[in-house]
């Protein structure tokens, strides 16, 4: 039943999950989303509630593809990943990565609503001192900073973390990031100007960023991402949208699949949620996450199972989807 043979049917919906998330994150404090299961697998669909149905159908093909298809083969049996420390004081940042699973390289949320720079900087200093000098600090801005702002500001948290990786999404246009890029010394990223844009190539025309971020769900999975990877040609850091282990293993499958892979991944996301779908939740061990697909069971699925108001918002969620995309129920 593969959608490329023509056949056209919604895998198996086997159950809606719902997570509580152990620190907020960027305003989401519950995870939700649902199962399928076909010939190929378990596959994850979790589109953020702020997706509407259009935006979501690329997040329900990645489901599809997980079900019905499976994966390309892996090049590579582990994938390195960051510990992902959310906008949190400096003691919760140092202990997150001193819990990440022997991470080496830390990807720090800024600009948070509301935050000063001086608690960026502390959370930096923190993560630095957490880390070491050996270690690797990357920040994501999502989009918030103005040019003026992203050019005031990088230098400042540069010097706080003892030197960036690279600032992810600082600004929110394109053009915007061309400019900075071409006034500062940090390698810029895009994830925003990538996952949420009608054309995902315009950052490498515009000269936009040195890293793409690249995310299965909402870029339509696994087989999707591998040909943008290629058509983008910048180097690939596969990230997480929060998404549950099932969900984690189709970013690990396009990170095992990728040709290169020269940075470490933002895919240890599973230890900000509370619980999981399945027993053997994919996280880092001595900062790797091994190549492998976790299955649900009965009862780890029991244990996070959504209730049935939100488990029917699911269903009429996934109609419009379906619609979208072109497969009946
Ligand atoms: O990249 C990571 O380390 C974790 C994933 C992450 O930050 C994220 C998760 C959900 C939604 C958006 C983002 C983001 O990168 O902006
Ligand atoms: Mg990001």
């Amino acid at each position: 039943m593969s959608l490329s043979a023509g056949a056209s049917l919604l895998p198996d919906v086997r159950a809606t999950y719902s997570l509580p998330m152990r620190t907020r994150f960027r305003g989401i404090t519950v995870r939700d989303g649902v199962l399928l299961r076909g010939d190929a697998g378990w596959g994850e669909v979790s589109p953020f509630w702020d997706y509407g149905p259009a935006e979501s159908a690329a997040w329900l093909r990645c489901g599809i593809e997980a079900a019905e298809e499976g994966w390309p083969e892996p090049v590579r049996a582990h994938i390195p990943v960051n510990v992902t420390v959310p906008a949190v004081g400096p003691e919760t940042a140092r202990r997150v990565v001193a819990e990440s699973g022997g991470c080496t390289t830390a990807k720090v949320k800024v600009a948070e609503r509301g935050q000063s720079p001086a608690e960026e900087q502390e959370r930096l200093e923190a993560v630095r001192d957490a880390l070491g000098p050996g270690g690797r600090i990357r920040i994501d801005a999502n989009a918030a900073w103005d040019l003026d702002t992203a050019l005031d500001r990088l230098p400042l948290l540069d010097r706080a973390a003892g030197g960036l990786e690279y600032a992810e999404q600082p600004c929110a246009a394109v053009e915007d990031l061309a400019a900075l890029r071409r006034r500062t010394e940090v390698p810029i990223a895009a994830d925003e100007s990538i996952r949420r844009a009608a054309d995902p190539l315009a950052v490498r025309r515009a000269g936009a960023a040195d890293v793409v971020v690249l995310k299965v769900q909402p870029l339509g999975g696994v087989r999707a991402c591998l040909r943008l990877a290629e058509e983008v040609a910048l180097p690939v850091v596969v990230s997480s949208a929060l998404e549950s282990s099932v969900g984690i293993a189709a970013g690990i499958a396009l990170a095992a699949a990728l040709p290169e892979l020269p940075y470490a991944c933002g895919l240890a996301t599973v230890h900000l949620l509370e619980g999981d779908t399945v027993p053997e939740p994919l996280l880092p061990v001595d900062g790797a996450i091994p190549v492998r697909r976790p299955e649900p069971t009965a009862e780890s699925l029991a244990a996070v199972r959504a209730d049935d108001d939100v488990a029917s918002r699911w269903r009429a969620r996934l109609a419009e989807m379906a619609a979208h995309v072109g497969v009946a129920r």
